[in-house]
């Protein structure tokens, strides 16, 4: 897939809360990264729901895991060729309800729905492709907290993350405590472990040797690494789901009747093959590579004194959340945050989707999300207390 960068509307034109849950655009200047290179123009795409109390007491940041976008909630549109991700969360009356809270989702840093990523112009004009810089998770918090500086958000009420998502929240958190008064953190980490790290490595591997790939350098050409993108969602997905409930699902029915030639398919195989093609069909292979690879970097600890000493600068509420199971964030990896700072509430959420749980059990998650929004919920959030989800 070839992938245009969206022209930002004057900058001029966004104000906060002044067009919800359309997208808008702002230029935030040069980004110094942690690896010691500069994004010369950081671009960042975000969409807003509800108004910013005048003293800026409600703003609620939602970060979204690798494929998504700013587009929490809403209609499908041809800015947006897919209805939000999170439907049912956020909006009058919802969890995060609208009337009440006002919400920003900003499109992360690397990625490729409107905010500065590999296919983004560099300043020669040309796309960055295999130029773009290799970026960390900080990196992609430093250009959400120059976001928040532009729309005069000091603190926000509350960042909420799943995945990768939940690992920009919890960097929030530690990196910035004294503008975060609360974290929920989804189906995520304090750092990228060896297995999510392995299994990124053959997922990087298939899009690298894929003939288009052209050392990241494809946007002129009529065809890109598609194949290997879709290689490496295949490789994921697996990882997103539970065994048990692919096994449950799918079993070893064929897709399709097996001929004489044996060319017949599982099941588990053409459900794959949907998914890897319909991430082709809708995301860059280099932002797939770049973003992968800054949760990779993922270690609240580094350069802080470790996990413990990382968590200990954060003073405000934190609820983290498991799916019981997910294989790829296990809740062991939650437990150990809740280890490391007793206070931190933590919850599970019930699943046979796997790590994709944070998205599909909306139910359980917009319960959570409802009564960890409300200051000084946290006692009734406890598992199994009066009132506990
Ligand atoms: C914050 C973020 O993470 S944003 C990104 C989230 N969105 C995505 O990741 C998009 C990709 N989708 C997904 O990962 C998942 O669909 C989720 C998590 C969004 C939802 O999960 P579920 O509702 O359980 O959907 P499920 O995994 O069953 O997939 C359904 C799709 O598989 C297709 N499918 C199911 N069985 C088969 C099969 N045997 N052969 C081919 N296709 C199949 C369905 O037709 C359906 O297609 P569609 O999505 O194009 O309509
Ligand atoms: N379905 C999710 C999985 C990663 O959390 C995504 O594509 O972003």
């Amino acid at each position: 897939m070839s992938v245009t960068s969206v022209d930002p509307r004057p900058t001029s034109a966004w104000l906060p809360g002044d067009d919800p849950g359309d997208r808008l655009f702002c230029q935030l200047g040069a980004l110094d990264l942690e690896g010691g290179d500069r994004l010369p123009e950081l671009q960042i795409a975000y969409e807003t729901w509800g108004r910013l109390a005048p003293d800026g007491s409600n703003a609620v940041l939602i970060e979204h895991a690798l494929t998504g976008d700013s587009h929490v909630v809403g209609e499908a549109s041809p800015g947006h060729p897919s209805a939000g991700w999170w439907e049912g969360i956020v909006g009058p009356g919802a969890p995060i309800d609208t009337d009440r809270w006002f919400v920003v989702a900003p499109n992360v840093l690397g990625g490729c729905q409107g905010s500065t990523g590999p296919s983004s112009p560099a300043p020669d004009g040309e796309a960055w492709g295999g130029r773009f810089p290799q970026i960390t998770v900080r990196d992609q918090v430093a250009a959400e907290v120059a976001l928040a500086d532009r729309l005069g958000i000091d603190r926000w009420a509350a960042v909420v993350g799943g995945s990768m998502g939940g690992m920009r929240a919890l960097e929030w958190a530690v990196g910035h405590p004294e503008r975060v008064a609360r974290a929920v953190v989804l189906a995520s980490t304090a750092y990228a472990t060896a297995e999510q790290i392995g299994w990124s490595a053959p997922a990087l591997m298939a899009i690298r040797t894929d003939g288009h790939f052209a050392g990241g350098d494809y946007y002129r050409q009529p065809v890109g690494p598609d194949a290997g993108l879709t290689i490496a969602r295949q490789i994921a997905h697996v990882t997103y789901r539970s065994e048990l409930e692919l096994h449950d699902r799918f079993g070893r029915r064929p897709q399709s009747p097996l001929t004489d030639q044996g060319d017949g398919q599982f099941a588990i195989e053409s459900y794959l093959a949907h998914h890897g093609a319909k991430l082709a069909g809708r995301f860059d292979a280099n932002s797939y590579v770049v973003l992968t690879e800054a949760m990779n970097s993922h270690d609240i600890g580094r350069g802080r004194g470790g996990l413990r000493s990382a968590l200990a600068r954060f003073g405000g509420e934190l609820t983290v959340v498991a799916v019981d199971s997910d294989r790829l964030y296990p809740p062991r990896l939650s437990e150990e945050i809740q280890a490391a700072r007793p206070s931190t509430r933590l919850l599970t959420v019930t699943s046979r989707c796997g790590h994709d749980g944070f998205l599909t059990e909306s139910d359980q998650v917009g319960a959570i999300l409802a009564k960890a929004l409300v200051p000084g919920a946290g006692r009734d959030l406890r598992q199994g207390a009066p009132g506990a989800v």
